[in-house]
């Protein structure tokens, strides 16, 4: 059997008396596009800033294609092959569209030439090419998030990791998403996403992992965690669940 691109292994984070992340141990296969979902405050950011290597667990080990990774830092990390989208970063808005990508694409080359011209494949890929040289804060939300997932890929990863790129999006502009991160997945790169919104998600991966109260609750096949009763016990009275 082949072994997993990614395993968290026995993975705590706590803030102060907070247990964020309580024994987490998760494994991601190559090519496999994987949902890590939960309600609100279930530790899916601290988890995926674990992953990226923005934080070091409390303990705990995080193993990426076959190396421990664990003490390494987030920049160590990207070289590696893990790439991460984020949410809202204030430097990156009074940026083009086009540095945006660029300052992914360095990661790889000191080339500027070669950034450049990478930048413009991945525009390209996202369906931002048009939009290259306006500022990212002139993108509407959902040509944001693309931004996002541009910069991340210019990386050249081996695991991207989707930070709630698909919520707040209108339906059109979410199967936009939806259909760019199964291409990003033919292309070869193993996906980890957190969502909210199951009904976005859950049609998308391949498997599930559902984390409550830091832990793992359930994880399978999506059409099996959505039925599961501890999964809908966990999201009644979640807003988000219900596609706000
Ligand atoms: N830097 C921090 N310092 C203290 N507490 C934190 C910190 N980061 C997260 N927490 C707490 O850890 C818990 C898990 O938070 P986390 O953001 O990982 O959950 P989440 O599942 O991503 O939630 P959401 O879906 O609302 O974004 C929450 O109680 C949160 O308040």
């Amino acid at each position: 059997m082949t072994a997993p691109l990614l395993e968290t292994r026995g993975v705590w984070q706590r803030f102060g008396g907070l247990i964020a992340n309580s024994d987490v141990s998760i494994s991601v296969g190559r090519g496999e596009i994987v949902g890590l979902i939960g309600p609100n405050g279930a530790g899916k950011s601290t988890l995926f800033n674990l992953i990226a290597g923005v934080l070091p667990p409390t303990q705990g080990s995080i193993i990426f294609d076959g190396e421990d990774v664990t003490r390494l830092p987030a920049t160590a990390r990207c070289a590696r092959g893990i790439g991460r989208t984020f949410q809202v970063v204030k430097s990156f808005e009074s940026m083009t569209v086009i540095d945006n990508v660029i300052v992914g694409a360095l990661i790889r080359t000191t080339v500027m030439r070669e950034a450049r011209r990478k930048a413009h494949e991945v525009l390209q890929f996202c369906g931002l090419d048009a939009r290259a040289d306006v500022l990212a804060s002139q993108l509407i939300p959902s040509e944001k998030r693309r931004l996002e997932v541009a910069r991340a890929l210019a990386t050249e990863p081996k695991l991207l990791l989707l930070d709630e790129v698909l919520t707040g999006l209108t339906p059109t502009e979410a199967q936009t998403g939806v259909e760019l991160v199964r291409r990003v997945r033919d292309t070869g790169v193993t996906v980890l996403m957190v969502e909210h919104v199951m009904e976005i998600v859950m049609p998308l991966v391949d498997r599930a992992i559902v984390l409550d109260l830091g832990k793992v609750l359930v994880e399978g096949k999506p059409a099996d965690v959505v039925r599961d009763p501890k999964v809908i016990t966990a999201y009644l009275g979640d807003r988000h669940a219900v596609g706000a």
